[in-house]
């Protein structure tokens, strides 16, 4: 039933697959029923982190169940999905190009095949198609994340009151997060070294496995009752409210219209506008993208994160994250293609191969280091209660009512400025204009260079703002095709030094960085157009240009485009004074006084204590720059004059 991968997708690139033995696929979790499986099986298969049909450990070992009578590969459309998570146009989209994508090639495989889609809560509709098609196996792609743990959970046992067998096989990473945090005593890797510290011992990564060359028939798809109570209803907030431009129609029945059952939602039934992405989803595209990057040996061989430009219009890095998010290629097909075309490259000759972790290995080992961080660490995502997130006294944290639960929406802050800032950067109206263009870019694209997002992030925390990191990465939460439940806080913890990395005074310069890579600014140029006639010199930092200049460029800066919202320089200063505190008070999110509120104003005492206070700070600035033209004095004038003379 399998072969290496189907003609559909086309791939003359990637290396030849070769049949990989169950034994050497990753290793399922087994569910056993109460009631032992006697005749034909009637298997589900649930994706979920998986939208392709290559390289899926979980889609080989279900299509390895024997007798298999009627076969359904199902997706689960739930609403905690587009209401209690912050999806934006773009994401959205881009799943269901990808649904649609992998429902065309069910029905290359099997004219009769799809993707069958309906639109529930996976409780709901797992319990009912068990019922109304008398299903005996669930098989699904395992996910170790907090939230998909929560939601398994209830699967699992209502497999056991029902007697289905359930099959979870991991596969979305390069090894399981929950193996890997059990060979580590219950920790989580906190560095990529610990993390190949603990897999080294794990043996290989799994071979890519096999993509299915035929499909069973799915049985009668009929649904009994199709009007039950309460299968789409969502109690809670809308976080997507004001994404919404029209009427959700999308859960008004279990199986979609009428007229087309089963079938994969579409913007327009969820109310979404259209996305404005140029991004497109989907295995094929995934896959071509992939091919493109393996063709080139020597890129591959050389890639260096570091290196690749932040600044570029096209893309420096392989813009694979949305695919590999969405499971529309296989991690092990990445990666043994990558380890391949070295090889190829060694072979003749190739020289200037970059090491981990500056290249992609290295990449996709982060990747795995911080889900294996997510698996271990529970509130990952948030400072409070979080044992590996150092605290800091951020501007608009989270807040929570006395029971501790998170108010959400979060209530507007009394700190107005912070509020005010946090608007800009989200808008992408700051008055830098590398932020601007960056913030502009991921939200008109749905994705940015990994550069980008360093500049970005450290900007609105560490950097200048003094802003919650749980602020920037709900945006990205938002606006992120890519978006990852441990990536996501995983870099946010990093960029904002509140756990990963903890050099907060190497701060990215806001014109100086953007400049190393491109002194003509063309990523402003495009995303900003109000400053594409400015001159070089001016274009990361126009508030800086005469009068006379900024009139050339028809944008009068205060009018056209804003003054910078802060002093760059002065922030920077008091920003890091705060980090120095909260680095030597050394709170974690699970220390006591964090859990009881009293932190926040242990540290603003110790901040006053040491006069790291913003007055204290500009005083200091202030009579720097005294004491600077007191030594520069006449003497200085006079060299400025001969200068000026020469
Ligand atoms: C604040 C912040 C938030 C981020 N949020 C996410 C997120 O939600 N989802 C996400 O996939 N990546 C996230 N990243 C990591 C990284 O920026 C993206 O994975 C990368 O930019 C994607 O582009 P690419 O596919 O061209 O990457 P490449 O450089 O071509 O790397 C290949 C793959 O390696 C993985 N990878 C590379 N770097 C990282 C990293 N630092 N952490 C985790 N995986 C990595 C990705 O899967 C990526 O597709 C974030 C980074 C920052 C600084």
């Amino acid at each position: 039933m399998t072969k290496p991968r189907s003609k559909t997708q086309a791939n003359p690139k990637t290396p030849k697959k070769e049949s990989v033995p169950l034994s050497e696929l990753p290793k399922p979790t087994l569910v056993k029923s109460d009631k032992s499986q006697k005749g034909n099986a009637r298997v589900i298969y649930w994706h979920r982190t998986d939208l392709r049909l290559t390289d899926s450990p979980a889609l080989t070992r279900a299509l390895e169940i024997e007798n298999i009578e009627c076969f359904w590969p199902i997706w689960c459309f739930d609403p905690e999905y587009v209401y209690k998570h912050r999806v934006g146009v773009n994401r959205c989209n881009f799943l269901l190009e990808s649904m649609n994508n992998l429902s065309e090639e069910y029905t290359k495989l099997n004219s009769n095949q799809k993707l069958w889609v309906v639109r529930s809560r996976p409780e709901f509709v797992l319990r009912k198609l068990a019922k109304d098609w008398g299903v005996t196996h669930i098989c699904w792609e395992k996910d170790s994340n907090a939230y998909s743990k929560v939601r398994d959970e209830k699967i699992f046992a209502l497999a056991e009151e029902l007697g289905i067998q359930v099959i979870a096989t991991p596969g979305r990473h390069l090894f399981d997060p929950d193996e890997v945090v059990k060979q580590n005593k219950g920790k989580p890797t906190m560095t990529l070294h610990q993390w190949q510290g603990v897999t080294s011992k794990m043996g290989e990564i799994a071979r890519p496995a096999p993509t299915p060359t035929s499909l069973p028939d799915p049985g009668p798809s009929e649904l009994q009752d199709n009007h039950e109570e309460d299968w789409g209803k969502y109690e809670g907030v809308d976080l997507n409210a004001d994404v919404r431009t029209g009427k959700d129609t999308c859960f008004d029945s279990l199986a979609g219209p009428s007229s087309f059952p089963f079938s994969v939602p579409t913007m327009d039934q969820l109310g979404f506008s259209p996305s404005t992405t140029t991004i497109k989803g989907g295995t094929i595209e995934g896959h071509k993208r992939l091919d493109l990057f393996l063709s080139d040996k020597e890129k591959v061989a050389k890639f260096s994160k570091p290196n690749s430009a932040p600044t570029s219009l096209e893309p420096s890095t392989t813009l694979l994250s949305p695919y590999i998010k969405f499971g529309c290629i296989g991690i092990r097909e990445l990666w043994w293609g990558c380890k391949a075309a070295v090889e190829e490259y060694r072979k003749k000759g190739g020289k200037g191969e970059t090491k981990e972790p500056e290249n992609m290995f290295g990449q996709l080992e982060f990747r795995d280091m911080y889900a294996c961080a997510e698996a271990a660490v529970p509130h990952f995502e948030r400072i409070r209660g979080n044992s590996v997130c150092k605290y800091v006294a951020w501007s608009l944290q989270n807040q929570y009512d006395k029971e501790g639960n998170e108010i959400l929406p979060r209530p507007r802050d009394k700190d107005e400025q912070a509020e005010e800032r946090f608007q800009a950067w989200k808008e992408g109206r700051t008055g830098f204009p590398w932020i601007d263009a960056c913030m502009r870019q991921l939200k008109h694209e749905g994705w940015i260079h990994h550069l980008a997002r360093h500049s970005v992030a450290c900007f609105l925390t560490r950097g200048q703002c003094y802003i919650s990191w749980e602020r920037g990465m709900e945006v990205f939460d938002e606006w992120l095709i890519d978006w990852d439940p441990a990536s996501n806080p995983g870099n946010w913890m990093w960029l904002s030094c509140s756990a990963f990395f903890s050099q907060y005074f190497r701060v990215y310069g806001l014109v100086s960085w953007p400049q190393k890579t491109d002194k003509s600014g063309a990523l402003v140029r495009k995303y900003c157009p109000e400053l594409k006639d400015f001159p070089d010199k001016y274009i990361y930092s126009p508030h800086l240009a005469p009068q006379g200049i900024q009139e050339k460029a028809k944008c009068i800066i205060g009018k056209d485009y804003p003054f910078p919202i802060l002093d760059e320089h002065l922030e920077k200063e008091y920003c890091i004074a705060r980090l120095k505190d909260a680095y030597h008070l050394n709170y974690h999110g699970d220390h006591e006084d964090i859990l009881n509120g009293t932190a926040e104003k242990k540290l603003t005492e110790i901040h006053e204590e040491n006069g790291h206070t913003r007055e204290k700070i500009v005083d200091g600035k202030q009579d720097d720059k005294k004491r600077k033209r007191e030594l520069d004095g006449e003497g200085a004038m006079d060299k400025f004059v001969k200068r000026e003379k020469k």
